[in-house]
Parts: C-alpha cells; sequence; structure tokens
C-alpha cells in the first residue's frame, strides 16, 4: 500500500534554527546588540513548564537573550499586567509571549490588550490579529504560521487549493484559515458543531486538524492524495498522539505531518523567527 511523504518538522526546524543562528551572530559581531526574548508563565501547569523550558533553550541556542517570567498560579490579572508594562518598557526586550493557558481567574485577553503589538512574538493581540484580518503585514501566530513555511518548505502549493481546518481556536484554526486566505487558498472551517464534518474534508486537497481529539481524522475523512498536517497533542497511555490515525491515515495520503516531530518544533521555530523579526524593526538590520 502506497505511504505519504513525511512532512518533517523537527528537521525543518532545525534548519531554520541554524539559519537565525546565523544572521543573529552576524548581527551580534557588527552591533553588539542581540534580539531578547521574554517568556510570561503564570502558574505550574506542568506542560507549559516544558514548553516554557523548550522557548528558553531554543533561544539560547540561536544566540538570543532570553528571560523566564514565573508569575505564582494565585497571581491577578493586574500582577501579570504590571509584569507586560514593565517588559513593554525594557528597551532589551523585543519580544514578549504569555504562555496559554492562564490559570481561569486570569484574563488572557486583557492581557492580551496591554501588550505592546511590537513585541506581540505569538501575535496574538487585537492589532495583530486585525493587520491579519486586513491583509496587512505584522507579527503572526507561532503555529499557523509554522505549518505555512513547513508547506512552503516542502514546496506545497497553495494557490487555488481547497483546505479544510478543523478546529476554530485563536491559537490556531481562525488565523490559519486567514493566512491560507492571504496565500489564495479555497478554506472552510469546521468545528464541533458541524454536522457530517467528514463529508467537508473528504473534499480537500490539505487537511489541518487542530481540535485536540486523539485520532479523530480517520481514513474516510480524506481524500486520497491529500496533505494532511496534524496539529494535536494529545498525552495518552501510550504516548502523545495526534489528532490525526497516523498510520490509517498514512496509507491514503500523500504527505502528512507526524506527531511528535511535526508541527510542535515548527511552532517554537517561528517565535525564534518572529523574535528576529521584532528586533529587526526595533533596531534596524
Ligand atoms: N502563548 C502560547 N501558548 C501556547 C502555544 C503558543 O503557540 N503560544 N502553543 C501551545 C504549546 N506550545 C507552545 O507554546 C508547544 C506545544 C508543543 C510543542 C512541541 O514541540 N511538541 C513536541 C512534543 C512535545 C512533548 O513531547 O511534550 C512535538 O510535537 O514534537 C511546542 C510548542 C499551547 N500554548
Amino acid at each position: 500500500m502506497a505511504t505519504a511523504q513525511l512532512l518533517d518538522g523537527k528537521r525543518t526546524a532545525q534548519i531554520i534554527r541554524e539559519e537565525l543562528a546565523k544572521k543573529i551572530e552576524e548581527h551580534y559581531e557588527r552591533t553588539m546588540l542581540r534580539p531578547g526574548l521574554a517568556v510570561v508563565l503564570v502558574g505550574d501547569d506542568p506542560a507549559s513548564k516544558i514548553y516554557v523550558r523548550n522557548k528558553h533553550r531554543a533561544s539560547t541556542q540561536v544566540g538570543m537573550d532570553s528571560r523566564q517570567i514565573i508569575l505564582p498560579a494565585h497571581s491577578t490579572t493586574s500582577q501579570v499586567l504590571e509584569t507586560i508594562e514593565m517588559l513593554n518598557q525594557d528597551p532589551s526586550i523585543h519580544g514578549i509571549l504569555l504562555q496559554l493557558p492562564v490559570p481561569r481567574h486570569i484574563d488572557a485577553q486583557v492581557i492580551l490588550r496591554h501588550l505592546d503589538p511590537r513585541k506581540d512574538v505569538d501575535g496574538l493581540t487585537p492589532t495583530n490579529m486585525g493587520r491579519l484580518m486586513a491583509g496587512q503585514s505584522g507579527l503572526r501566530p507561532c503555529t499557523p504560521l509554522g505549518i505555512i513555511e513547513l508547506l512552503d518548505r516542502y514546496h506545497v502549493p497553495l494557490e487555488g487549493q481547497r483546505v479544510v481546518v478543523i478546529g476554530r481556536s485563536q491559537l490556531v484554526g481562525r488565523p490559519l484559515a486567514l493566512m491560507f486566505v492571504e496565500r489564495n487558498a479555497t478554506v472552510t472551517i469546521v468545528h464541533s458543531k458541524t454536522p457530517n464534518a467528514w463529508d467537508i474534508t473528504r473534499e480537500a486537497d490539505i487537511v489541518v486538524a487542530a481540535v485536540g481529539h486523539a485520532h479523530l481524522v480517520q481514513p474516510n475523512w480524506i481524500k486520497p492524495g491529500a496533505t494532511v498536517i496534524d496539529v494535536g497533542i494529545n498525552r495518552t497511555e501510550s504516548g502523545i498522539v495526534g489528532d490525526v490515525d497516523f498510520d490509517s491515515v498514512a496509507a491514503m495520503a500523500s504527505r502528512i505531518t507526524p506527531v511528535p516531530g511535526g508541527i510542535g518544533p515548527m511552532t517554537i521555530a517561528m517565535l525564534l523567527s518572529n523574535t528576529w523579526q521584532a528586533f529587526q524593526e526595533t533596531v534596524g538590520s
């Protein structure tokens, strides 16, 4: 049985990180300046702690100055806002990220409204979301950006392609749909209230699953030869699995991303790339 080409996010992310490290070193030799990234974590969610540690390691490895700010779970929205305000004013910090999710009593939207859009390396402030909606340039959310970058690096055509995005989250589904539209694809979003979503995904040239439901996408959801992107990270007894039933869908698809080693590493690579962009826009190239 034919099997799909693997779109290797881990390898691609490594290449992007090496490219960035070179640019940062050259810039540093000329200016003695380095991009500074601050990651704010509120509370002690175990997965978030790992992601924040990985972001710290990745940003340090490419030559950025990395700051981790860990606030206790009982912090109030105003206490988190004070931290964001301090980072907004700090000229050595070019990128700020609020690790999500935050504890329930904290209003992430209020915090994002106060984050300087020039330092919003997650692309989640209303200003950067509005720019995306209006088709203007700006910092884009890391996971959707990583998906588009991975498809580009594998020369997967987007223009005129029918794309179905499964999931409508602020972090992935909604911005990703707009980013595919920017690239002249024809886009549909399906979600938990869509009846018979598989009838719609089966029409697509590219299917992106971003719902957080282990093995939701089965071969009968996929047109033979489609490209399948799996954003899901679901922790099960047998380890981390995606939203796509990998083995059976790989037999139908022409290209597929693995979990782990697909979109996750691309998310971190795009955070570094956005920080580099924010740095250049502030200090010049
Ligand atoms: N402020 C943000 N919060 C969150 C984001 C985000 O983009 N911005 N995304 C996710 C978590 N996330 C980054 O923050 C993230 C998740 C997973 C990975 C990753 O590399 N995963 C590995 C496997 C992970 C494991 O072994 O635990 C993989 O897929 O290969 C990177 C980043 C929610 N919060």
